[in-house]
């Protein structure tokens, strides 16, 4: 049964480049041990992440081409600004100590002018003095009137938590507009080792998918490509060599079909690197087990 007050939107950020949005995110994120997405593309936002709660969904996005100097934004580009300002629940304005300078009046004005409330992130106080941010603080209540302003530190969780709940507060009642238990707590390497644990339930004899763990060490997202490199973990040197198999063919088919499934589910382009190694007893170790998600005591 839908619970009647849970709450869910659209929180959209919005800042120059390098002031702390994926440090903002992470923070969000980290605090309450929930989800960054798959980076799905929607038509109007880039969705960063969803952090989900028993009674409420916020959906991070951000709008990239926004602060794009006025000249490069066309027509349609307007359209799109637009459209972000207008389906959002709640504006994330996110600045960093000593940044004055408004390089993009139209944007500036759609900021001021927004129907929906505006939070001010001032970003790295960690950075500056009292004075300097006393200073700040007065220079953005005159500039942007119509937000509630934050001093936080993304970098050091200060200020995060309030801007947390204000957030939560801001939300309209809803329910979750994408699936909760599917994400919560479930990262994006989640998804890539069980891929591959797929792969290895397919072509591998029944004990050894379960002498198997993956982890997955790297995952790093550029423009056209994610390159990720993972550990395919057994407990004893034999169960290596079943792996990786004659002349290393079975191995390099795991790695071929994960990576097309890997392609499809984020869609871009993968560049996958799998190794095996052996790491003795894993399953009987309550550290390793706590670290693969096994064993939450
Ligand atoms: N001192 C300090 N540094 C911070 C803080 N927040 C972010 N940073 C640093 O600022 C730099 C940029 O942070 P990001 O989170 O990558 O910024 P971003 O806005 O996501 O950057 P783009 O994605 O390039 O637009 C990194 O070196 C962060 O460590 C903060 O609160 N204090």
């Amino acid at each position: 049964m839908q619970d009647q007050n849970h709450k869910a939107g659209f929180v959209n950020i919005i800042g120059n480049p390098n002031v702390g949005k994926s440090t903002l995110m992470n923070a969000f994120v980290g605090e309450r041990l929930s989800i960054i997405t798959s980076k799905a593309q929607t038509t109007r936002h880039r969705i960063l992440g969803i952090v989900n709660g028993d009674d409420f969904q916020i959906i991070l996005s951000d709008t990239p081409g926004i602060i794009k100097p006025a000249y490069q934004l066309q027509e349609s580009m307007m359209d799109f600004v637009k459209s972000a300002f207008d389906d959002a629940d709640v504006l994330l304005y996110l600045v960093e100590l000593g940044e004055k300078d408004l390089k993009d009046e139209q944007f500036f004005n759609k900021i001021t002018n927004a129907k929906i409330p505006v939070l001010l992130l001032l970003n790295k106080i960690d950075t500056g003095n009292e004075s300097l941010l006393a200073e700040a603080l007065a220079h953005w209540q005159e500039k942007v009137p119509n937000a509630e302003i934050f001093a936080i530190s993304a970098l050091k969780n200060f200020g995060v938590p309030e801007v947390f709940a204000r957030i939560i507060e801001l939300l309209p009642k809803s329910p979750p507009f994408y699936p909760k238990d599917q994400l919560t707590d479930k990262p994006e390497r989640f998804f890539v080792n069980e891929i591959i644990r797929e792969k290895i339930l397919l072509h591998y004899k029944k004990e050894i998918p379960y002498s198997v763990e993956i982890d997955t060490e790297e995952f790093f997202e550029e423009e056209n490509i994610i390159r990720i490199r993972s550990v395919i973990m057994v407990e004893r040197e034999t169960q290596k060599g079943i792996i990786i198999g004659h002349k290393g063919g079975p191995l390099k088919r795991v790695g071929v079909e994960a990576r097309r499934d890997l392609e499809k589910f984020f869609g871009k382009q993968v560049h996958l690197e799998t190794y095996v190694k052996v790491n003795k007893n894993w399953r009987s170790d309550n550290r390793q087990l706590k670290r693969f998600g096994y064993n939450q005591k």
